[in-house]
């Protein structure tokens, strides 16, 4: 399996973490997920050691799995506290447990070698948790391998040409972008920012706001899962103030956490983050339903293209022009991270 290792990686909305036995495979690692009485969420690998039944699939007893096949307990850091038919427990019983953080309202877990797991390097999307923002959210699952998304959020151009009536309008495609890649940071920055341009559906119907607007899109890549894009929506003409406060512009932080499933399928989470029309329940439906199309939108389109790329000899020759410059800078740091 050729995924970045030594990696945090999305695995769930912390609300999806709780009493029951969530599976959900990460990067080829089929893992369990509960949240022990006290809160804390927990991760083990998914397969019993016994005969490799799913621990998914079995019950609890309190803070412990007890597998579902033949009772080998286990303890949530992985140990096994008892075995049926015999009081000696084998030193050896026992499941890996992953490290497995709770931050921004997302559920992280480490892939790789435990002992390198630094919480401090997790990216951060602070919008999630905030009293200042309202988020929706969603997960799609994708039957594509993850550096498809990749390419796809890297280069918004698309949203021209497959989200039209959404968030697409002419300028998206038409306004040139500007590519900066931190290498000592790992954060790849690519920022297009319109002028007296359309203002698509998705923005019109949730800001309210009326004419021609200036819509810049910066995005944020922090490989190999963490996707920000800061976007603001202003009437046109209007700029944020010397100190940044921006009153009358809005601004969505549209994020993505772009977790590899297996090699050719990858968990697609999607949340949109808006500091306008906070208190309007319709608004939050509209945005959610509206974001829930565009991503469907492009796992029809990435579905086929893995589809295509499934089916091609090695060594297809793809011709790169200056909108892939940011995805192309992702692709690079995402080689070196595999090849570590
Ligand atoms: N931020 C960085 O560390 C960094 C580093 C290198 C390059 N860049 C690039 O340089 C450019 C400037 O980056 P920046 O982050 O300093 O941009 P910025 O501070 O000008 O604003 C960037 C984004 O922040 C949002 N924003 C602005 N004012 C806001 C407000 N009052 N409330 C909420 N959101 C607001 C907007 O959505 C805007 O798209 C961008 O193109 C970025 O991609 C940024
Ligand atoms: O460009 C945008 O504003 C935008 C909004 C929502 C999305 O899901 C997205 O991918 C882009
Ligand atoms: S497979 Fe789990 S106890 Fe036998
Ligand atoms: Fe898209």
């Amino acid at each position: 399996m050729a995924f970045p290792r030594n990696q945090w990686y999305v695995a769930a909305y912390a609300s999806e973490v709780g009493d029951g036995l969530l599976a959900r495979t990460i990067c080829g690692e089929p893992i369990v997920f509960y949240r022990t009485r006290d809160g804390k969420p927990v991760g083990l690998a998914d397969r019993c050691v016994h005969r490799r039944y799913p621990l998914s699939a079995s019950s609890r007893d309190g803070d412990r799995i007890v597998c579902g096949y033949h009772g080998f307990t286990y303890d949530p850091d992985g140990t096994c506290v008892a075995v049926p038919g015999q009081r000696r427990v084998p030193r050896t019983a026992r499941v890996p447990r992953y490290t497995v953080v709770e931050q921004d309202s997302l559920i992280w877990v480490w892939i790789g070698e435990d002992g390198k797991a630094d919480p401090a390097a997790i990216p951060r999307a602070p919008w999630l948790d905030s009293p200042d923002y309202v988020t929706v959210r969603g997960m799609e699952p994708l039957a594509a391998r993850y550096e498809l998304l990749v390419d796809n959020l890297l280069d918004l151009s698309h949203e021209t040409y497959l989200h039209g009536g959404y968030i697409g309008t002419p300028e998206v495609a038409a306004t040139p972008i500007t590519t900066e890649v931190d290498e000592e940071a790992g954060v790849v920055y690519v920022s297009r920012r319109m002028k007296d341009a359309e203002c698509p559906p998705f923005y019109a119907k949730s800001t309210g706001i009326q004419g021609r607007i200036d819509r810049w899109q910066d995005i944020e890549y922090h490989p190999p899962c963490l996707y920000l894009l800061h976007s603001r929506i202003a009437p046109t003409g209007v700029e944020p103030g010397p100190d940044g406060d921006d009153p009358r512009a809005c601004h969505a932080e549209i994020v993505y956490a772009i977790t590899p499933e297996t090699e050719t399928s990858t968990h697609d989470f999607w949340m949109v983050a808006r500091d306008f029309a906070m208190d309007d329940e319709e608004v939050s439906r509209f945005l959610a339903d509206s974001n829930r199309t565009v991503v469907l939108q492009d796992v029809e389109a990435l579905n086929l293209l893995e589809k295509v790329i499934a089916a091609e000899p090695e060594g297809y020759q793809e011709l790169s022009i200056n909108i892939d410059t940011g995805g192309l800078a992702a692709r690079r740091m995402l080689q070196r991270m595999t090849a570590q």
